[in-house]
């Protein structure tokens, strides 16, 4: 099954939209093996709420090669949970490059069951990613319209709408309900939802932003399709860090966020 295939039939079966992240940080923990086993008591603790796991590379890459160990331990235990992944690492580079980072994101030891890639360099730099995660029944999420403020400074003037149209022309290649390609729109924007949702009819939309950066679930119905697919909430520090280190309050949190979400779907 493909990864768009594979998180909405979770979703359905599981009625959850809710997407995990997980970045652990370091300073709360005493040592590496604390946080590593923080990090898998909380994906383990959250999985039953949860329709897919987003780790955040940049807080695995830190910690070195122990950090890698640790991700390649997240993605192994997720798969067991039965919980598809998202790799965020908002990769992107010239085509070459882009080539091996789509190999070892989307296919090598490392790799997730879907990536997020940043259009910045050009929509030919994304070819790449979609052949691979084409080849291999994996995900992209392109960054379309980020959750951050300051966005607007090289995302605005149209630019979002026009990556949109391109991850809808990628789309309109491929059979299925939901195509390999769908689209990262911060869940901080719930005003433009609507207008994505609409651009982009058959892509899966992550929506980051839930929680501490302030973003509601009952704001993100417009994102999803009638019957409630099609659309990822996630959130990282409101459940993994919900009350310090506490794994009761993380599951609490991601149930909480999992009941919101289903009470506002069309
Ligand atoms: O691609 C992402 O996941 C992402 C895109 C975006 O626009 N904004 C955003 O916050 N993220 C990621 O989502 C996570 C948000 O973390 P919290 O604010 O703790 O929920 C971080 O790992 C970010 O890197």
């Amino acid at each position: 099954m493909t990864f768009a295939a594979a998180v909405t039939d979770r979703t359905r079966r599981l009625q959850t939209r809710l997407c995990v992240g997980l970045d652990p940080r370091v300073s709360p923990y005493r040592d590496a093996a604390h946080l590593r086993a923080h990090t898998l008591d909380v994906l383990e603790a959250t999985a039953p709420f949860a329709a897919c796991v987003k780790p955040q590379l940049a807080f695995f890459e830190a910690l070195g090669l122990p950090g890698f160990a640790l991700l390649e331990e997240v993605c192994a235990a997720a798969r067991t949970l039965g919980l598809p992944v998202i790799l965020d690492g908002k990769r992107g580079d010239i085509g070459s490059t882009a080539e091996a980072y789509a190999r070892g994101w989307l296919t090598g030891p490392h790799a997730g069951d879907a990536l997020t890639v940043n259009p910045f360099l050009g929509f030919g730099t994304l070819v790449p990613f979609v052949e691979a995660a084409r080849a291999n029944g994996g995900g992209l999420f392109v960054l379309v319209k980020t959750s951050n403020p300051d966005q607007g400074d090289l995302q605005g003037q149209g630019v979002s709408e026009r990556v949109a149209v391109e991850v809808a022309r990628l789309n309109a290649e491929e059979e299925g309900e939901y195509a390999s390609v769908g689209a990262v729109v911060g869940a901080t924007h719930a005003q433009d939802l609507a207008t994505f949702r609409a651009l982009m009819p058959r892509a899966l939309l992550l929506l980051p932003g839930l929680g501490t950066q302030g973003a509601a679930a009952a704001d993100l119905a417009p994102a999803f399709q009638p019957g409630g697919t099609g659309a990822l909430a996630s959130a990282s520090r409101a459940v993994q860090y919900a009350d310090g280190l506490d794994v009761a309050a993380s599951r609490a949190a991601a149930r909480r966020l999992r009941d919101e979400l289903n009470a506002v779907m069309p």
